[in-house]
């Protein structure tokens, strides 16, 4: 499959829940539901692999000993009775777990369906690979022999749909916890989760489809989290009124660009005069800074902070982590003026407990945007420690600092100091180079400067990057070798488009 075909970006936001939410939905709907929610999770299982193996081919599905088995053997008794060839791996020595996911087994058999003991035993190559050994349940690293059932599974060319979750992806952090299947398709139950959408996530779920199995989400708690859509956008995606002027659109500084490091500083300011800041000020640390960008002459550079007229602060890129460096940070911290604070900056702040202080006590919280190293120093761990559980991480700065917090990496999160969070599905590896991060600093100070408010300011700088690469990758460009300059570009097209769509849509 080519990386990206075409470019697309999701449109509709939706609850992501964690275990615990959709084992509380469990407990509700189990008992009332009829048809019970097995036998809906098994069509819906069967469906999807009728609209993708066409008639004839052999469907081998993974059966596990949990109720994430169960829903394969309902799939695999509702193929054979739409006259479709599937047969079942799966061994239950120890018995497995009882209750539906049993019945389902003996359903499965006295419909004369066949349980083979392992992938030797199948005569022909599958079509179709159902992963059916472990779901929310898995409670450890997979051992033998499902182990080397997955490692066969993903040696072969067949077309791979996983059940609720791939086995071995942890749903809740999205962390391979040992062997893990990698789906093209995933069919998740209830609601979505996590874990298909951050860290290792994104690689081994492929696509993934959600089936609510007729249960009206609303009549439960959907929790603090959302993977984001644009339509969480929309209301502030409009296009200008045509009676405006520069001072409509607020003057951004941003403040860094240290000796050999003011490219940093240039590329967040390229950002925010590319994706509509009224105005923007770069104060560099490097005395020797040109005064103007000769790619960029709208930029005003100099080596100070101006006195006044500046709406949004953006600190951090290319900062260094010098004594004056400091001094612009105690400056700074403590202004009542919308803030982003990246990089160096970051840095700093988690050494210095007064820094620290001035950050919590500002009138309007701040917006953090460290990377997995950077925020584990602000939190005084280790990056494993971090990536473990990338949303407790996120949280836990958000309310420790009192900011907004992008956790940036594969699947980014956004969390807030009030516990809400959310995970970013935009933006592909080409972004893992360098001065990404810059770009994003500055697309953040400049929807702060053009009035967003700071929680969806966050969210929609993340989404927006994000969408700018995924689109230059389906034109060819990138994801190797992509540059973070070339993201400016990409996202001012999308805003004006989006912006544009929105006033038809009036
Ligand atoms: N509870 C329900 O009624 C519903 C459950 N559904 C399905 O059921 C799944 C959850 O079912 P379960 O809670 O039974 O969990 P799983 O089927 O994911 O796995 C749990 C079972 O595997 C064992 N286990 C866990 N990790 C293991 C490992 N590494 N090696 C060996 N054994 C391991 C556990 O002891 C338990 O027997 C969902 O992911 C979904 O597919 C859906 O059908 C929707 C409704
Ligand atoms: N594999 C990836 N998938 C999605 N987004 C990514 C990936 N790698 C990096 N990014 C994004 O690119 C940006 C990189 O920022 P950062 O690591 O600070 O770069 P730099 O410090 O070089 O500017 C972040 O927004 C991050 O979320
Ligand atoms: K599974």
């Amino acid at each position: 499959m080519p990386f990206v075909s075409s470019f697309t970006v999701p449109l509709s936001s939706r609850p992501l829940l964690r275990l615990q939410e959709i084992r509380a939905i469990e407990a509700v709907e189990v008992p009332l539901a009829d048809p019970p929610l097995m036998e809906r999770a098994g069509a819906a299982i069967a469906r999807a692999v009728i609209a993708h193996v066409p008639p004839g081919g052999l469907v081998c599905v993974l059966c596990g000993p949990g109720n994430n088995g169960g829903d394969g053997f309902v799939a695999a008794r509702r193929l054979l009775a739409l006259g479709r060839r599937a047969v079942v791996i799966g061994r239950f020595d120890g018995g497995g777990s009882g209750g539906e996911a049993a019945a389902a087994r003996e359903a499965f058999v006295a419909s004369g369906g066949v349980m083979l003991a392992g992938p030797d035993a199948l005569e022909t190559p599958p079509a179709a690979i159902v992963d059916a050994l472990f779901g929310i349940g898995l409670a450890r690293p997979i051992g033998e022999p499902h182990a080397s059932w997955i490692e066969w599974g993903l040696a072969q060319t067949a077309f791979k749909l996983a059940v609720d979750v791939p086995s071995g992806l942890d749903a809740d952090t999205g962390r391979c916890t040992g062997p893990c299947f990698t789906a093209d398709l995933t069919s998740t139950f209830l609601a979505d989760k996590p874990g298909l959408h951050t860290l290792d996530g994104p690689d081994r779920a492929g696509k993934v489809v959600v089936d609510s199995l007729g249960i009206d989400p609303r009549r439960h708690d959907l929790g603090l989290g959302r993977l984001l859509g644009l339509d969480a956008f929309a209301d502030h995606l409009q296009p200008r009124r045509k009676n405006t002027h520069k001072g409509s659109f607020g003057h951004v500084l941003v403040v860094g660009g240290a000796p050999r490091m003011s490219g940093a500083a240039f590329l967040a300011g390229h950002a925010a005069l590319a994706t509509g800041a009224g105005k923007v000020t770069l104060c560099a640390l490097d005395p020797n800074i040109l005064s103007f960008s000769p790619v960029h002459p709208e930029l005003m550079v100099g080596n100070a902070i101006p006195e006044r007229g500046v709406d949004v602060l953006v600190v951090g890129p290319g900062l260094g982590a010098s004594d004056p460096a400091r001094a612009l940070l105690a400056r700074l911290l403590p202004s009542p003026l919308p803030l982003v604070l990246d990089a160096d900056g970051l840095n700093r702040l988690a050494v210095d407990a007064e820094l620290q202080e001035s950050l919590r006590s500002r009138p309007i919280p701040a917006i953090l945007t460290p990377h997995p190293m950077e925020a584990a120093r602000l939190l005084g761990t280790e990056v494993a420690a971090v990536q473990n559980d990338r949303i407790a991480a996120a949280q836990e700065l958000a309310r420790r600092y009192r900011a907004h917090v992008v956790l940036k990496g594969c699947g980014s999160i956004v969390a807030d100091p009030d516990g809400t969070w959310a995970i970013n599905p935009t933006g592909n590896p080409g972004m893992a180079s360098a001065g990404m991060g810059d770009v994003l600093s500055g697309l953040l100070g400049s929807l702060l400067a053009q009035g967003w408010p700071v929680p969806l300011a966050a969210r929609f700088g993340t989404f927006l990057h994000g969408a700018a690469a995924d689109r230059l990758v389906a034109e060819g460009i990138g994801p190797i070798g992509l540059r973070a300059s070339e993201t400016v570009a990409a996202a001012r097209q999308l805003v004006n488009e989006w912006s544009e769509r929105n006033r038809k849509a009036l």
